[in-house]
């Protein structure tokens, strides 16, 4: 990686310019020079470069939600959560979210990348399409878990629990509770085969505990990067590609520089590429008109058909503090370094939500009763959440905290301009829980979450926890008797 000067990258022609130098443009970056080494490839990144600040590493990433690699975009207030706004954490930095993020390494469901082969008539798009590029960009831990599936000389290390020896004190316990409730332990617990429904174990794109960010592990050789420099907008002019028509023609950078380059590539993550594009004035003609942004193209998905998913987390109480089973207690094992490393908890457990009540929620949300044979919610199992069970909560390990994910969230946001400059944060609606189907499927993972902390049918409900400890604001805490009204009230509480 090398730093242009601003006047020889305003005097180049490049071939490739990159807004963004996040995960995507360090990955494609560096495949684009590999396929052609002469190309002249320039990465402009709002950020600074960090690859070499090693506290980024440690393990409690969540020191950096908020600090200085972070955007700290907001949502706007959100109606099914209370009129709450959410924080919404976002890598400002090279290597982008890789900076910030959970590091944690889990492939999608076979079934979601096949929708996304025939959506778009591509098979490259389908599971398979995509298999070799996911192999080759894995170093796995293991040479023998499903070697067919998995890569072994990529640029990212990938370990986990047991790779790096860490025996959590509830482990055994955690996997007998989840059979209990009829959710099965994955073959090999390896969650990233193509079908993640099940226990699968904790992996992390991390070696030896130390965070990869992408624009290090793909390390950008023979690529030029600027660094600190917000891009405002993408040039566009009539007629000047070969073929006519609108053409990409190079970025305008917050500071008035104009840099040309042959192609174009929007990479600045999903909040701020909309923004971007609107702000070169492709988009909804009527929202560009507002800022007096001239129209280029009336694109009326530009902002549209944001997803995102959601996380709530309870805390639960642990019984007889003294055995030492939740970070913070005086266990000695938490004493070894590996523990300190990375998230304290052993499983990503994914699951299916009940059908019929998935039905009637699609009924609401569509106005018709769905065909259960063809539904493609309804059709086939598919991975609604995520639970995570975390061995920690509380500095005397008298807490563990359970997290649910909602992974296939149907309702649909949306990323607007708040003004007519790049340094304003665009307004961002995730519109969390606007559908029927995510309220539902939200309120069933935590009755599954109930059933498996909370009930004495579970080893864990049983012997080692003592009761969810509640929330701020509410006389309850989350139990079998819990109405499907408390519940729902907890999750609008809590969901972010
Ligand atoms: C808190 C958090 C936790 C996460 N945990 C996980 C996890 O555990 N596992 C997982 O798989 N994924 C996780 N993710 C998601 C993952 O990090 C992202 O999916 C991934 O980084 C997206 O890559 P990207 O290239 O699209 O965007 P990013 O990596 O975000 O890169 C976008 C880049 O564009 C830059 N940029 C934006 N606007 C401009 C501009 N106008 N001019 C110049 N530069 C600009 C940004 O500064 C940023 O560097 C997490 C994300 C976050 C935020």
């Amino acid at each position: 990686m090398t730093m242009p000067s601003p006047n020889e990258s305003r005097k180049l022609l490049w071939d490739y310019i990159f807004v963004g130098g996040g995960l995507s443009a360090s990955v494609v970056a560096t495949r684009l020079h590999k396929y052609e080494p002469r190309l002249k490839i320039l990465i402009v990144e709002a950020g600074p470069n960090v690859n070499n600040r090693s506290y980024l590493s440690g393990p409690r990433y969540a020191n950096l939600l908020g600090g200085d690699f972070d955007w700290k975009d907001h949502s706007t207030k959100q109606s099914w959560l209370e009129g709450r706004t959410v924080d919404l954490p976002g890598g400002k930095a090279l290597g982008g979210s890789t900076v910030i993020n959970g590091a944690g390494w889990v492939r999608g469901d076979k079934f979601d990348y096949d929708a996304w082969g025939s959506a778009t008539g591509d098979a490259r798009w389908s599971y398979d399409g995509q298999l070799p590029f996911m192999r080759k960009s894995e170093k796995l831990f293991s040479e023998t878990m499903n070697p067919d599936k998995h890569g072994l000389d990529g640029p990212m290390s990938i370990q986990s629990v047991t790779s790096k020896n860490r025996t959590f004190p509830l482990r055994d316990y955690a996997l007998q509770a989840w059979a209990k409730v009829g959710i099965d332990a994955l073959p090999v617990l390896d969650g990233n085969a193509g079908n993640p429904l099940g226990v699968a174990e904790l992996q992390e794109n991390r070696e030896n505990g130390q965070r990869q960010v992408a624009a290090a592990a793909y390390p950008l050789d023979g690529i030029e990067v600027m660094t600190d420099t917000m891009v405002e907008k993408v040039l566009i002019e009539n007629g000047a590609g070969e073929e006519g028509g609108l053409t990409a023609v190079g970025i305008l950078l917050a500071n008035g520089d104009e840099i040309r380059g042959r192609e174009v590539i929007v990479a600045a993550g999903a909040i701020r590429s909309p923004q971007v594009l609107m702000l070169s004035g492709i988009g909804p003609a009527a929202d560009l008109a507002k800022h007096d942004i001239p129209i280029l193209l009336d694109n009326p998905e530009v902002g549209n058909n944001l997803a995102d998913h959601g996380i709530a987390w309870h805390p639960w109480k642990v019984k007889d503090l003294a055995v030492g089973r939740a970070l913070g207690s005086s266990n000695p094992v938490f004493n070894e370094p590996q523990y300190g490393w990375v998230f304290p908890f052993d499983f990503v457990v994914s699951t299916d939500v009940p059908k019929e009540g998935l039905a009637a929620a699609i009924a609401e949300d569509e106005g018709a009763i769905p065909d259960p044979a063809t539904h493609p919610l309804l059709a086939h199992a598919r991975t609604f959440v995520e639970h995570v069970l975390m061995y920690a909560g509380a500095v005397d390990g008298s807490l563990v905290t359970f997290g649910i994910i909602t992974m296939l969230p149907t309702a649909r946001g949306s990323i607007r301009l708040a003004s007519a400059h790049g340094q304003d944060a665009p307004l961002i609606d995730p519109n969390y829980l606007g559908t029927a189907v995510d309220r539902y499927v939200a309120r069933e993972a935590v009755k599954l979450q109930i059933r498996y902390a909370g009930s004495y049918a579970t080893v864990i409900g049983r012997e080692i926890l003592d009761g969810e400890a509640g929330a701020p604001g509410f006389d309850e805490v989350l139990s079998i008797d819990s109405t499907d009204e408390y519940i729902d009230a907890r999750i609008r509480a809590g969901l972010g």
